[in-house]
């Protein structure tokens, strides 16, 4: 299948396994080096290989040890370059090695490299990637669709004291005191798509958290995120027993600076996190299990392509939502699916009508500009209605683990997950109508879920009710919910923006302890109903939480309010021009595209 965000022509000659050579440049905030593909043709007699690229400078380009010309053509914004070389006859099945010497460009889209002063102990300069969805090609030329995986190795110097880490498994390293590089090399022995290809490089320590797992961070933040963290191995175990094996042997999590944009990030044996989860009390965590579960759907099980992107989130979070019931109980469970179904009206707001499908028809659009949590939801929804319309019970227990054994180091479409669950499951064919619409229509889903235990939401209902109506609602009643409720209360609370005032102005009270919270997740709401309530007071706070948290999932949310406020709209045009340096690339892109609705 031919990926539409992808100029590769992987259907005639593929790669089979990628050997990295990087130097990382902290100063130059570039990456050089040289890459070697292993290619293979899958059409008889190939003559052309074309790869992805965004950025790159290619100084150099050998085809089995010989040097051939090569082509290097900027296609559009949206989704980068094309490297293209003629290569003599590739017969189907014959190999040979493809070396590209090349470097990065300092404004690389996947690539963020921080100052001393960026980071939070200032003790050195940072450096983390983002590759998914197609950010790869800005660091490496290369066949960047999840349709192909390969293995991959690397040998990266960076500059002395400086540790580096990668998706991949440690195969050495050379560290040696006077030396003024260090060499890190690394070994991912199972095929993974570019967009699992990650680094980390920075003044990091190590804590172990279980038999095969540490969590690294820098050295003020490592001891709370081991605490945060200390669950893990009861998520590998949990996860095991729904899926079977995990055999990526291990799993440490990286903590990054705040200015990373997404909650976690399933690079495979090392999961990248944001400090917005590391609460103290372990109420955020689930973004773990979440990363967790991409273990087997997403990193074995992986979408062909961006249009099927909820086969890897929709199955990631009922796989989520799953483990969180082995380890904390069925009603957390129900209590969290509710929750994400509750955020389907409001999301639905942010998408156009296209974007709100589950199986989308992306083109030529940049994944990133379609992303939302669509596909985490109303997948997830799917599949959870599924199992309470559809499967019997043995089905049910049985089925994550078919799924995995079924598609596992296979690109898959929806149209063959949906022929095989037909195939599969007899009353699928009852229900397919309803699955169809579910796929393919726009808008919420057709059905809704039976949310089988609501003992921990009723109170939380409860207290919206009373936020909402009463004069002098109950400070003491808020406060008794543990950190989930709250977050689920402001969530609700947030859809009923705009306000009173008077409310407002209670709300702030010491007593509610919200307007002094450092949980991102409670914060977030809250500026939404104040913002939503034109509450100018709110204004300052909204501002400092969009500098402070550069994940977009608060950062985007609450450029937006501001600048859909004209109170507050040229006080963040002129703080996003002020902080654009310190953002990520990613973040910098999405904010521009809210703020060319007001040019
Ligand atoms: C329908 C969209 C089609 C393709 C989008 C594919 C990738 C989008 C790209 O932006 C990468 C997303 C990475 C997400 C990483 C982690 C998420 O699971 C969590 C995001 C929300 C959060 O911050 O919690
Ligand atoms: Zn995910």
């Amino acid at each position: 299948m031919a990926d539409p965000s992808s100029f590769s022509n992987h259907l005639n000659v593929v790669i089979r396994s990628t050997k990295l050579d990087w130097k990382v440049d902290m100063a130059a905030k570039t990456i050089a080096g040289r890459v070697d593909h292993e290619v293979e043709g899958i059409t008889e007699d190939s003559k052309e290989i074309i790869l992805d690229a965004r950025d790159l400078t290619v100084e150099k380009v050998l085809w089995k040890g010989v040097e051939i010309p090569f082509n290097y053509e900027k296609v559009n914004p949206a989704l980068g370059d094309r490297l293209s070389m003629a290569i003599p006859a590739l017969s189907k099945g014959d190999r040979a090695t493809l070396s590209i010497s090349y470097r990065t460009s300092p404004s690389a889209r996947a690539l963020q490299f921080l100052t001393p002063a960026q980071t939070s102990d200032k003790k050195g300069p940072f450096l983390f990637s983002q590759c998914q969805a197609i950010h790869a090609r800005s660091i490496v030329p290369c066949q960047d669709t999840p349709a192909v995986k390969a293995p991959y190795t690397s040998k990266v110097s960076v500059p002395a004291g400086l540790t580096c880490l990668m998706s991949a498994i440690s195969a050495g390293s050379d560290t040696a005191a006077g030396k003024e590089q260090w060499v890190f090399q690394f070994d991912q022995s199972i095929p993974v798509p570019s967009y699992l290809i990650a680094i980390v490089v920075g003044v990091l320590e190590q804590r172990e958290i279980g038999p095969r797992s540490a969590v690294w961070a820098e050295p003020s933040v490592v001891e709370k995120s081991a605490k945060e963290f200390v669950e893990t191995e009861q998520f590998i175990k949990a996860a095991e027993e729904i899926c079977g094996e995990y055999v990526w042997k291990r799993y440490d999590l990286v903590v990054l600076p705040s200015t990373f944009p997404y909650g976690g990030m399933e690079n495979p044996c090392l999961t990248f996190v944001t400090p917005t989860i590391i609460t103290g009390d372990r109420s955020l965590v689930s973004v773990v299990a979440h990363e967790i579960a991409h273990s087997w759907t997403g990193n074995l099980v992986t979408t062909a392509n961006w249009d099927h992107f909820w086969l890897n989130e929709g199955f990631t979070v009922y796989l989520e939502r799953k483990i969180i019931e082995k380890v904390y109980g069925t009603a957390r469970r129900y209590f969290d699916a509710r929750e994400g179904w509750d955020s389907l009206p409001e999301t639905l707001k942010q998408v156009i009508p296209e974007h709100s499908k589950l199986r989308q028809n992306l083109g030529g659009v940049d994944p990133d500009d379609a992303f939302s949590s669509i596909p985490y939801e109303k997948g997830s929804s799917l599949l959870l209605w599924l199992e309470q319309e559809v499967l019997s019970e043995d089905e049910t227990r049985a089925f994550l683990r078919d799924h995995v054994n079924l598609f596992s180091q296979k690109a898959l479409d929806t149209e063959t997950w949906l022929a095989s669950m037909l195939a599969r499951y007899p009353k699928m064919k009852d229900r397919e109508a309803v699955v169809n619409e579910w796929l393919y229509g726009e808008g919420m889903p057709p059905k809704q879920p039976k949310f089988v235990d609501e003992s921990l939401i009723v109170e939380c209902v409860a207290v919206v009710a009373d936020l909402l109506s009463s004069a002098t609602p109950s400070a003491a009643r808020f406060a008794a919910l543990d950190s989930s409720q709250k977050v689920f209360v402001m969530n609700a609370l947030a859809e009923k923006a705009p306000l009173d005032v008077a409310k407002l102005e209670l709300l702030a009270a010491p007593a509610f302890g919200i307007a002094t919270t450092h949980n991102c997740e409670l914060l977030c709401p809250w500026i939404k109903a104040g913002m939503e309530s034109k509450w100018e007071p709110i204004i300052p706070v909204a501002l400092e939480f969009a500098k402070t948290y550069g994940r977009l999932k608060f950062c985007k949310k609450t450029y937006s309010l501001l600048f859909a406020w004209d109170a507050s709209r040229q006080l963040a045009k002129d703080q996003f021009e002020r902080e654009k340096p310190n953002m990520h690339p990613i973040t910098v892109q999405q904010v521009e595209a809210l703020l060319n609705k007001y040019k």
